[in-house]
């Protein structure tokens, strides 16, 4: 059927009906409906509880910062209470009040059954940029029930690859921009297609593709970019990348649009909160339930080739970013070191990327 979702589009509309606090269905082995902690309201939760037990998915990180059980490692499964409120479901999910209320547990996590569906349940959050955590409780018919009121059902094995793989990348635009660094710059738009944020790529000059091009793989980092912010050194990195580009006369930089790590910027600026309450910026990422870097640096590697580089100079101080690029056929020549933007306010968060992320100082 030519006008039908396909598994990629459906994924896509998935994530909005998540964001909107509308629940998704779950077809598979073990079905059930997923509704994200963030975006719940009293309405649903009380509906969902008179369906049967209910579990919010949490990750393993988070479970650890509430000492509840994660049985499943990377995912833990917590029945919910009967009395249970949309509060008490946002308190286990965010992390900002735990050290205003740090008595939240115990918990009764769950051993037995399948956690398949709360592992979906959290990847599809993560994927929608909201708090990792979902209610998750059993179908007995996914189908009838997704028609009945109207709800976007996921095939769990075609769901689960399209959530792991490189979403494929188009080219949908370039035109020519010239830039205060150099009046030959041209910017190319490319959008993935499952829906999720287009990314960028920035040439300077006219590179060619027979030698090492002197790369930047940026993330976006709205606050440090945008703002000023002095919290993390984006901005400065930014501006100069993009000048030694000018100096040599030729470069790409790829804008990714993976704010705050891949966890988006709502997510960060939680993140940032904790920073104020003293954790780091690595321990702030694990306290809401994330890993220290969500990045998927494969988007940078598939750019570059789309582009027709295959080798590059690259401008960084992350370790990782090399290692990913020459996994994903992108040889890396030289590391070009990027030492700005070291302030005061940002001594603390450079230091435990050092020490904590392998960054070179
Ligand atoms: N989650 C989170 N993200 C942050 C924080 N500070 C900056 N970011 C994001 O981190 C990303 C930049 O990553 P960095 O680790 O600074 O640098 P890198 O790109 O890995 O490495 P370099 O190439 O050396 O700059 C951007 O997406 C920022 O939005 C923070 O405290 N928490
Ligand atoms: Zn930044």
């Amino acid at each position: 059927m030519p006008f039908s979702p396909d598994p990629k589009e459906m994924l896509s509309r998935a994530r909005a009906d998540l964001r909107m606090g509308v629940p998704v269905v779950l077809d598979g082995a073990s079905p059930a409906l997923l509704l994200a902690a963030e975006t719940l309201t009293p309405e649903r939760l009380a509906f969902a509880k008179t369906l049967g037990p209910v579990d919010l998915a949490l990750t393993g990180r988070r479970a650890a910062t509430l000492k509840a059980r994660a049985y499943d490692g990377d995912v833990a499964r917590v029945a919910l209470p009967d009395d249970a409120t949309p509060d008490w479901v946002r308190g286990l999910a965010d992390p900002a009040d735990d050290l205003r209320k740090p008595m939240k547990g115990p918990f009764l996590t769950r051993r037995e059954g399948d956690a398949t569906p709360h592992r979906l349940a959290v990847a599809l959050a993560k994927s929608a940029r909201l708090l990792p955590a979902a209610l998750v409780l059993p179908l007995k018919d996914a189908r009838g029930f997704a028609a009945q009121h109207g709800l976007t059902r996921l095939e769990t094995p075609t769901v689960a690859p399209l959530l792991q793989s490189l979403s494929p990348l188009s080219e949908i635009v370039a035109a020519r921009l010239p830039v205060s660094v150099s009046e030959t710059g041209r910017l190319h738009v490319f959008r993935p297609e499952d829906g999720s944020e287009e990314h960028y790529a920035m040439e300077i000059g006219k590179p060619a593709r027979n030698v090492p091009v002197l790369a930047r793989l940026h993330s976006a980092c709205f606050t440090g970019d945008l703002m000023g912010s002095l919290k993390c050194d984006c901005g400065p990195q930014l501006r100069a990348a993009l000048a030694q580009m000018g100096e040599e006369g030729s470069g790409v930089l790829l804008y990714l649009n993976q704010e705050g790590r891949g966890i988006g910027l709502a997510n960060k600026m939680r993140a940032y909160s904790l920073q104020d309450q003293g954790f780091d910026t690595v321990e702030a990422n694990h306290r809401l339930g994330f890993e220290d870097d969500e990045r998927d640096f494969r988007i940078g590697a598939d750019i570059l080739k789309k582009l027709g580089f295959s080798s590059v100079r690259l401008l960084t101080n992350n370790p990782a970013k090399i290692a990913m690029m020459e996994k994903h056929g992108i040889a890396v020549t030289e590391r070009v070191p990027l030492q700005v933007g070291k302030t005061a306010q940002n001594e603390g968060y450079l230091a435990t990327k050092a020490a904590k992320s392998g960054h070179l100082l």
